[in-house]
């Protein structure tokens, strides 16, 4: 299979939804799957911080949530945890500055889809040139679902990249709803990536999903 291409990616990071065990009190499979009715395009397996799950249990989960993408057509990537995302076969990878090395990363995937974190034009051109095929950038407004954030950014990052030249597909993260996506589209991101504008929703999160859906839409094709 060949690498995703750019155009692909960019439609592909519209919703991207990312959860874990511990961003519900619901189970997860019940939340994923009413949010790919309302449009999930990409899904990231996150399961991280108070109360995750480990080991057996975490691949059990992944299997599920993996098996309810795949219905959907959705790809569906593994946060952190590359040895989880070959065992399973997962669709790619998302990776930070203080994770696994990304050129390392890309060497073990192949052609699988790889994530990287950027905060900067630096390093930013420093994960186009390990491979990555999208960029996630933030935290552009404040977060609470992530324990060591950093300070938010805001739109203006997105900005700088874009101007530096950077081209590849770019996701907005931290703090994004439906009420700022259209902000952040502008800014020079080609779709958002949430926990709790979906996650923490009322139930069911369909509306949300759609809701960021339509704002991106929206914002697209201005
Ligand atoms: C789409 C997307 N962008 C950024 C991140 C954050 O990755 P990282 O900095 O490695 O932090 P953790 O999520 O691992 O805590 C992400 N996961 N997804
Ligand atoms: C997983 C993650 N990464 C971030 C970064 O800035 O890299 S912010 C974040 C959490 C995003 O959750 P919410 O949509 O609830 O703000
Ligand atoms: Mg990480």
């Amino acid at each position: 299979m060949a690498r995703i291409a750019s155009g692909d990616m960019k439609e592909r990071l519209a919703v991207y939804f990312i959860m874990g065990s511990q961003n519900s009190e619901r189970p997860a499979a019940d939340v994923l799957k009413e949010a790919l009715d309302g449009g999930v395009t990409l899904f990231q397996f996150r399961e991280k911080g108070q109360g995750a799950l480990k080991g057996a249990d975490k691949e059990a989960l992944a299997r599920q949530l993996q098996h309810l993408c795949r219905a959907y057509g959705v790809p569906f990537i593994v946060n952190d945890d590359v040895e989880l995302a070959l065992a399973i076969d997962a669709d790619g990878v998302h990776v930070g500055q203080d994770d696994e090395d990304a050129r390392c990363v890309r060497e073990k995937i192949g052609d699988k889809i790889l994530g990287v974190s950027a905060h900067n034009v630096e390093e930013a051109m420093a994960a186009v040139d390990a491979g990555a095929d999208y960029l996630g950038v933030g935290p552009i407004y404040p977060t609470s679902s992530k324990e060591d954030a950093k300070e938010a950014q805001g739109p203006d990052v997105l900005r700088r990249l874009r101007e530096a030249g950077i081209t590849i597909p770019i996701v907005a993260i931290g703090g994004i709803t439906a009420a700022n996506a259209k902000t952040v589209v502008e800014a020079g991101a080609d779709g958002v990536s949430v926990i709790s504008a979906i996650a923490s929703a009322p139930s069911p999160p369909t509306g949300a999903a759609a809701a960021l859906a339509e704002a991106v839409r929206a914002a697209r094709t201005r």
